[in-house]
């Protein structure tokens, strides 16, 4: 028999079909977990065992034993992760036992937990009678319950707060309220109240959900990884918290960001939760309201910079790629620019790391301004683009645009960047200012006379694409929207900064103010609005859409670096799923509700890429990718416990 360990060495396909194989041949026989122990933490071992009642415990635990990693030494039954196993006397190692999940326990275990859906033969199976009333419901009857139970609240946190108790209860239930409910639930769990559940998490904290690595573990992060209970991770979330959506420095209390990133990684791109880890790096905090606060969970300290903030990041990715090997992706999220793009360059030669903020965010723009070339007319080249905000996300979509521009023009890149400008906080960026601008910014200082605000510049450069991604909110005054529309029969508005109180202007104001002629979409979602007699659907310009296929689609071929060709090809995969029904509403991305459809399609792209830039290690290549990416999707219905 192969073991669950061996198998998952495997493509995720392949996984699949084992698990298919396996389950029919024990004939559906309920499954229980063996829960490795080390000084009180209990960490998962993916071992089947054949039966785990009392009678026959010792055959389980041969069986057990008998299905576990080759690479399991001197008996233990556990793969021998750390070397435990080879250590000399002399060495410290770790006290591992070996126990079966079943009774309280399993209640307890949010990762096989399913609540009063254990089956009749499941209670008798793992002690479980009178640990749960009489009824059995189906995971149908749980999510109806729950998602009434969660319309109640009329407070979103409490929204936020009761689904991530749910996460910690029963993870299965979670994810298939979050695939089943995407679109109601996706403004829970991610923006626009994530960011509030950031600003208040040292109030709201109740269990960790990732890893907290401070400068306190200095020197010993290898170890830190270690005590995190999952060894067979795929996809790490990090943050610094420096720059958390438009809110700023949270600090430590930036958790939440990646904990809801990596969430939508398997609700939207099906990675399974177990190879996901969210990790926030804590440096310490410039916000002197949460260094006064009482309740705040992070380092009491102002941020460390230059050399020892640097020290600490290259220590993390070291032990990350000693840990978990070179195809870990690495997503760095929301770390403010002046660390953003040096990381990103540092690493990008020597690990599989995707910058979010900067290149996730460029593909979703990208894909939103082609497809709604079908309703505005033209060529990207075309268009003329003005940018509030020359950050990551700005400067990041700007060079993505310009790069697709040359491709199709076959202009140099800088011909095609001078049909893009950017407003920062001090104004036009223009070449008069060059020896000032940080680096990332150079690149757009065009010829031009100094510009102070954006309703000059708006007037002066006339755009017919208005990009939002300063982090301020209602910066598109009516002023500016009446502005492009009045030499834009219908200017395409994105109003990017996240959440919501951050947004440039609102769904509504965007419509009023063009007097329905804007396509507009936003980075936080708006509702439909009525304006004179119609109904017009914004559409969310997020970066959700376009990281989980893309993780998804690193992972599945087992990708070593990342490329801007697979952001290109990302992005075209994700503009070719905006279909007539989407214009003719007025939408120039599909709706969430599609978005496993989705993730597949972009994740074959970016695998299709991989493969073709010799990028890939999964050989030989899948011959249907999409298929292939739809097979790796972890589903979130309960399985049967033998
Ligand atoms: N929808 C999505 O998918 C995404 C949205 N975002 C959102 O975009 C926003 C910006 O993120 P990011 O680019 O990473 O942030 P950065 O801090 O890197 O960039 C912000 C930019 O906005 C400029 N700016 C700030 N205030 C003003 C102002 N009053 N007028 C003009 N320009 C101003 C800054 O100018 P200066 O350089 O002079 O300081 C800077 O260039 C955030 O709200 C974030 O949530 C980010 C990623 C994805
Ligand atoms: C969406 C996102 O990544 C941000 O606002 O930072
Ligand atoms: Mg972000």
């Amino acid at each position: 028999m192969i073991s669950l360990n061996q198998s998952s060495m495997l493509g995720c396909g392949q996984t699949k079909a084992l698990l298919r194989l396996r389950r029919r041949s024990l004939e559906a026989a309920p499954r229980a977990e063996l829960v490795v122990r080390c000084s009180g933490v209990a960490r998962r071992g993916s071992v089947a065992m054949e039966n785990a009642s009392e009678s026959n415990g010792a055959a389980a635990a041969a069986a057990a034993a008998s299905v576990v990693d080759t690479k399991s030494a001197v008996g233990g039954g556990v793969q021998d992760v750390y070397g435990e196993d080879r250590a000399t006397e002399e060495q410290h190692v770790t006290p591992w036992a070996v126990s079966v999940a079943s009774g309280y326990s399993l209640l307890r275990d949010p990762h096989h937990n399913k609540g009063l859906a254990f089956s009749e033969k499941e209670r008798d199976a793992h002690y479980l009678r009178g640990l749960l009333p009489p009824a059995v419901v189906n995971q149908d009857l749980q999510e109806k319950k729950l998602m009434h139970s969660l319309r109640q609240y009329k407070v979103p946190l409490q929204r936020y707060m009761a689904l991530m108790d749910l996460q910690e209860r029963n993870e299965r239930l979670f994810y298939k309220l979050l695939v089943d409910n995407v679109e109601e639930l996706l403004p829970v769990v991610y923006t626009p109240t994530v960011g509030e559940a950031c600003q208040k998490y040292g109030a709201i904290f109740r269990r960790p959900q990732g890893l907290f690595i401070s400068l306190k573990e200095k020197g010993k992060i290898l170890e830190v990884l270690r005590n995190w209970p999952e060894k067979r991770i795929q996809v790490i979330v990090v943050t610094d918290g420096e720059r958390i959506l438009g809110l700023g420095d949270l600090g430590c209390q930036g958790m939440g960001i990646p904990v809801g990133k990596l969430s939508l990684y398997t609700a939207l791109g099906g990675l399974r939760p177990s190879a996901c880890l969210p990790i926030t790096i804590d440096v310490g905090t410039n916000n002197e309201q949460l260094l006064k606060d009482e309740f705040y969970i992070g380092l009491r300290q102002r941020r460390a910079t230059g050399q020892e903030y640097l020290e600490l990041l290259d220590e993390f990715m070291a032990a990350v790629k000693q840990n978990y090997g070179e195809k870990v992706l690495i997503q760095f999220e929301d770390f403010a620019n002046h660390n953003a793009f040096e990381l990103l360059e540092r690493y990008s030669r020597s690990h599989l790391v995707f910058n979010d903020d900067i290149q996730g965010t460029a593909s979703v723009v990208l894909a939103g301004v082609v497809a709604a070339l079908k309703l505005v007319g033209g060529t990207l080249a075309e268009h003329t683009f003005l940018f509030l905000g020359a950050g990551e996300a700005g400067t990041g979509i700007a060079e993505l645009i310009a790069l697709e521009m040359s491709k199709q023009t076959k202009a140099p890149l800088e011909e095609s960047r001078k049909k893009i400008w950017l407003v920062d906080s001090k104004g036009l960026i223009v070449d008069s200012r060059k020896e000032s601008l940080q680096h990332f910014k150079k690149p757009w200082a065009h010829e031009h006379e100094p510009v102070k605000n954006l309703l000059d510049a708006v007037k002066a450069i006339k755009p017919t694409v208005l990009i939002g991604s300063s982090g301020v909110g209602r910066t598109f005054t009516q002023e500016v929207v009446e502005a492009m529309a009045s030499f834009n029969e219908k200017p395409l508005i994105l109003a990017l900064s996240n959440p919501t109180s951050q947004s440039e202007c609102t769904a509504e104001q965007a419509y009023t103010w063009s007097k329905g002629r804007a396509i507009f979409a936003s980075g936080s979602p708006f509702d439909p609005v009525e304006y004179e007699g119609k109904v017009f659907v914004p559409g969310q310009a997020n970066n959700a859409y376009i990281f989980p296929g893309f993780g998804l689609g690193l992972v599945m071929c087992g990708a070593i670096r990342v490329h801007d060709d697979m952001l290109l090809a990302a992005s075209e995969a994700l503009a070719q799923q905006v279909t007539q029904e989407h214009y003719d509403k007025g939408l120039i991305y599909p709706p969430f509700t599609n978005i496993r459809k989705i993730s597949a399609h972009i994740a074959a792209k970016v695998a299709a890429k991989a493969y073709e830039l010799g990028l890939a290690s999964h050989l030989p290549r899948p011959e249907n990718l999409v298929e292939f990416a739809e097979s790796c999707m972890y589903s979130p219905l309960y399985r049967s416990y033998r």
